[in-house]
Order: C-alpha cells, then structure tokens, then sequence
C-alpha cells in the first residue's frame, strides 16, 4: 500500500469532487465563527437568499472586540461602537440562521481558538475552518484545520465545503530534550527565525520527533498556532495517548461504544512510517534557548543571550533598509544585547498562549514574589472563562494579584488593537502573543513575542530577563 502523510490521509478522507484547474472540493466538518471576519459573509448569504445548510456545524463566539473588565454588563458595556456593533451583529446572525453561539456572558466564551478545543469541537481527522489565520491551532489535535477569507466563509455556510488546493508537505522535527525554561513557544520562535515568515508558503508543516511527543495538547497548541507566522496554511502533530487523554470526556467528543470506535480509527492519524515529505527540517531541541523577537515581524528573533542585529552587515541594501525600519520603530540600536532591555508593561494571553497550562507555568515563577514597580502594567488574560475559572479554583489567580498582576476576562485583549486594551505610542511590551508587526498592539506600539515564562521572568525584573537564571 502506499505510504501516506498524516496529511495526505485527512485530505483524501474529505475530497467530494475534484474541479477543473487542479482545485478541490473538500467536505468541512466544523466551522467556527467570530465576531470580525463574518459579517460581510452572512450579509453575502441574505443577499442571495441562501440559508446555512448545517447550523450545528457551526459554532459562533465573540473574542477578538470584546472587553477584558466590567463583563457583567454584557454587550451594552462595551465602549466603542464598532465593536458593540459586531458583537450585537454576531448575535442576530446566529439567531436568525440558528447557529450556536457562545455569548458574552456564558462562562464557556474565550478566544475561538481556546473555545473550540476545550468545548471538544476540535476532533481528530476532522476537516475545521474559520475565518481567521490562526485556524491552524486546531491542528494539534490530529485535525485537518485552516484558516479561511470572508467570501469562503459565506461559501462554507452555504456549502459546508471549501474549494482548496492540496498542499505540499513539511516535516519539522525537533530531536532530543528541551532545557528547562525552554517551551514549545521557543521552538516555534527559532523555527521562523530559520525558515522566514514565507518560508513555509504553500506547506502544511507536520511536527515530528521525541520533543514534539513529550508535549502536551497545549504546548502542540502553540507550535501549530505560529505555523502561519512561518507562511504555512496548516500545522498538525500526529495523534497519540496524548491526543486521546486531551479529547477524552469533553463536551463534544463521542460516548460510550461511538468513544471505542472513533478510536479504532483515530489510532490511524499518523504518517506511514515511510511517508515521503515534500521537504524536511530538522532541530536540535537541546541546543535551544529561549527565543525573543527584537523586530516587527516574528522572524526577527533572536536567542535571549543574543543581541540585535547591525543592519550595516546585512546582505543587501533591501535588508539593509528593512533591518533599520525595524530597529528605528522597535528603539533599539544595532549590536545592543536583548536581555536587560527595560519593559513598560507585560502581556500574558491570546490563542499562542493563554491556556491552563501556560497560566500555571507563569505562576510557578511568580509565586511569592512582586512584579517589578518599574511596569506601568501587567495583565494576564486567560484564554476562555473556563480557563478562568480554573486558574481561580486553583488558586494561580491569587498568586497573580498578589504578585501584582491584572487578573481579566478571557478574549484576544492586548494581542491586537481591537478593543480597549493597547499599548500607547512607544511603549515597549513583553508579550506571548504571535505577531509583532509595526502597531499590532496599538499606534506605536513596540512588542517583543516571548513565552510565558519569559514574560513572567520580565514581569518579575522589568527588563528582558534569561528565565533560566531566574
Ligand atoms: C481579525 C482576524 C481576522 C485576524 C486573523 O485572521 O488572524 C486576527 O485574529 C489576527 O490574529 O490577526
Ligand atoms: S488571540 Fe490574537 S492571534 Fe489569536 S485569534 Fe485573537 S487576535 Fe488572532
């Protein structure tokens, strides 16, 4: 027989028809929406007058516009108009076309990302798109998972298909055993910093090797989640004991006999042990450091112990011209060393890193101690409400205020400047977030993408901090 990728498998297993132009059509399980890129899709669909063929689906929740304080007071507490309008717009659309929302007030509400997993919507071999780049993060459950543009989206809720062209395979594997204070977070950063952020266009990456197999559902999380930070369509990690204990029990995975058989077949998801990759990159985990970004795009990271760039010994004048762009709106001379670098203020949270897990990494660090006066603020926001309520029964929350954190209510917060948590024109963020692009987290605004423990070594000393000798 022949020997398949984890990727070509859940492909075949959703082509319905192939289309002239060497496109696909592929059958889509799961489709998750979110307050800013589906308003134009359903105004689409009433337009042409064509109904939701599957409302359950579906599944809606607000994340990206939303509060992160006073959520008591539901949508009218919502300052900026916009905002309160996609929310409320959100709303009636999922009314009207009967799709399930999770709204603003309902404890299961967080980031859709967060949601879809936690809720056990994201299920191994399926096919799961929403209109959002960092689709991708679904992958790590042995899910065929993608991001998607508004006119797909109106195509997925009138079709419950997408037309796509297969991609060419990837396979990164990190050998060996990460250091301690190293993460998933660091092997997602040093692989950009390899590969570019169009380094990986037109692949869907599979992560392999011992380092990848001894994370958990979360850390896979975060590796398939900056996958298209590296230009890739698609991350996955193959399914293991780990997928299956991660899935096991959750609101949305099968019961009882259909529990039995959708593991007889999930076992299935892995590549065939001589499945040929289109292209492969391989990682010493043991050699890596934690990583920072020094610049205004993922790619331009740099091991902590490392220092910023001298655009005067770059390649080209092209690079040159970038490399200063970057250093001038980041405030950084050339040569300067990234640690000991002062932060104004620390960002703990979005789709990369605001799980459990990662909550509970930042407050084994932060357990006892003070944040450092020098921050104007740090907050820590958590992924989903049910995150949030976690964090609380175990008692991280009180180890956060105590220490001097902002404790909040889960949604995309400061990861992006579309609600009211920003930073102001110059101000220096450590953030464990996915993008760092000039504004990104408001006008101005200078971020440097770090994993939690990082940000919490940060939070702790006030300046870039190696959380290794914490
Ligand atoms: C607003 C949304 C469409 C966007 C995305 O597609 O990723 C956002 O989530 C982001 O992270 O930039
Ligand atoms: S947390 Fe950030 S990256 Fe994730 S969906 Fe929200 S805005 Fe996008």
């Amino acid at each position: 027989m022949t020997q398949q990728t984890l990727y070509d498998k859940l492909w075949d297993r959703h082509v319905v028809d192939t289309l002239p132009g060497g496109e696909s059509l592929l059958y889509i399980d799961r489709h998750l929406i979110h307050e800013v890129s589906s308003p134009q899709a359903f105004a689409a669909l009433r337009e042409k007058r064509r109904p939701v063929w599957r409302p359950d689906a579906n599944m809606a929740v607000p994340d990206h516009a939303v509060p992160t304080r006073n959520r008591e007071l539901g949508v009218p507490g919502i300052r900026d108009a916009l905002a309160r309008q996609q929310v409320r717009r959100l709303e009636d659309n999922c009314r009207d076309q009967r799709i399930p929302l999770i709204d603003l007030t309902d404890q299961r509400q967080g980031i859709v990302h967060v949601v879809g997993p936690e809720q056990g919507l994201t299920l191994p071999g399926v096919t799961l798109v929403c209109g959002d780049s960092h689709t991708s993060t679904h992958g790590a459950l042995a899910t065929l998972a993608m991001g998607i543009g508004t006119s797909e989206v109106a195509h997925v809720l009138a079709t419950q298909t997408l037309r796509a062209r297969k991609l060419k395979t990837l396979r990164v594997r990190f050998d060996g055993e990460l250091d301690e204070g190293v993460t998933a977070k660091d092997m997602v950063l040093a692989m950009i910093g390899r590969l570019g952020t169009a380094g990986a266009t037109g692949y869907a990456i599979e992560y392999a090797g011992d380092a990848v197999r001894r994370l958990s559902i979360e850390a896979r999380m975060t590796l398939c989640n900056m996958s298209i930070e590296a230009g890739a369509r698609a991350g996955l990690v193959a399914y293991d004991r780990v997928t299956e204990d991660y899935v096991r029990g959750r609101p949305g995975a099968p019961r009882g006999e259909l529990w039995d058989q959708a593991v007889r077949r999930w076992r299935g998801l892995v590549s065939d042990s001589s499945a040929r990759f289109d292209r492969e990159e391989v990682f010493d985990a043991a050699a890596l450091e934690p990583q920072v970004t020094w610049g205004t795009s993922p790619e331009m990271v740099a091991p902590v112990s490392g220092r910023v760039p001298d655009p005067a010994a770059a390649d080209n004048d092209q690079d040159r011209a970038s490399l200063s762009r970057a250093l001038d709106y980041m405030g950084l001379e050339p040569g300067q060393t990234l640690e000991g670098l002062p932060i104004d203020r620390v960002f703990i949270g979005s789709c990369t890193n605001a799980r459990i897990e990662d909550l509970r990494l930042v407050a084994s660090l932060v357990r006892g101690r003070r944040l450092s006066p020098r921050l104007k603020q740090a907050i820590i926001v958590p992924g989903s409400g049910l995150v949030r309520l976690q964090a609380e029964r175990e008692g991280l929350a009180d180890i956060f205020e105590c220490a001097g954190f902002e404790w909040r209510a889960a949604g995309c917060s400061m990861c992006l400047g579309m609600n009211d948590d920003r930073l102001a024109p110059g101000e220096r963020c450590a953030a464990t977030s996915n993008r760092n692009f000039e504004g990104r987290q408001g006008k101005g605004g200078r971020t440097h993408l770090m994993s939690p423990a990082m940000a919490a070594a940060a939070a702790l000393t006030g300046v870039i901090t190696d959380v290794r000798g914490l």
